[in-house]
């Protein structure tokens, strides 16, 4: 069963940051992450089959922007959605973005990323990142039906990743994590190492 980001046991998780700076990452212009996280990607990266590398898109996130997307999605739910209560909503909106106080982008720990050939075009996953369940019809969930070229790309990015420490988010085949609430709690560790953080680059 997927445990969404809603769920009260990520909330329960203790976190104890252990200060690790927000860097920027080597092969990803613009993108900062915790420097643990910054050194798993490089080894995930360097377990990837010949020609084929990851193309990060997104690392740290501002409350501000956190706050954003919640909002812009919650939104479109209340309109397919008019019964739903609060509870619901954040149930819904969790199953694409995280509920601020537990988000592992907040906290410089979660990276969306694809994989890329030699001449840095995506490969197919099954879906753009950032689909929503909505837009995609599921497919945006790692474990979905998707087709053999999609699960071949799916279980290459996964096998990288989860050898370097990461957890994936099973609602975005793309979202993947370390050291945040969420990753404690699926890696089983006694608690998170990184909690909300602040850039001190200018945006
Ligand atoms: C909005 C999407 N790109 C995303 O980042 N989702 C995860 C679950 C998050 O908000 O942490």
């Amino acid at each position: 069963m997927t445990i969404l980001l809603s769920d009260p046991a990520v909330h329960a998780i203790r976190v104890h940051d252990n200060g690790d700076p927000l860097v920027p990452l080597s092969f990803a212009p613009g993108v900062l992450v915790r420097s643990g996280l910054a050194g798993r990607l490089v080894r995930a990266r360097a377990a990837l089959p010949d020609a084929v590398d990851l193309l990060v898109v997104e690392g740290h996130r501002s409350v501000a922007g956190q706050r954003a997307i919640i909002a812009e999605y919650s939104a479109r739910l209340r309109v397919l959605h008019p019964d739903a209560d609060e509870a619901e909503l954040t149930r819904l909106y969790s199953r694409f973005v995280a509920p601020v106080a537990v988000a592992p982008h907040v906290a410089g720990a979660a990276v969306d990323l694809t994989l890329v050939d030699s001449d840095g075009a995506e490969l197919w996953l099954g879906t753009p990142i950032d689909a929503t369940p909505e837009q995609s019809g599921g497919a945006c969930f790692f474990d979905a039906d998707v087709d053999p070229t999609a699960r071949r790309n799916r279980t290459v990015l996964a096998a990288a990743l989860t050898g370097a420490g990461l957890v994936n988010y099973p609602t975005e085949w793309w979202h993947w994590s370390y050291g945040d609430r969420y990753w404690a709690l699926l890696s089983g560790a006694d608690h998170a190492v990184y909690g909300p953080v602040e850039s001190t680059v200018p945006a």
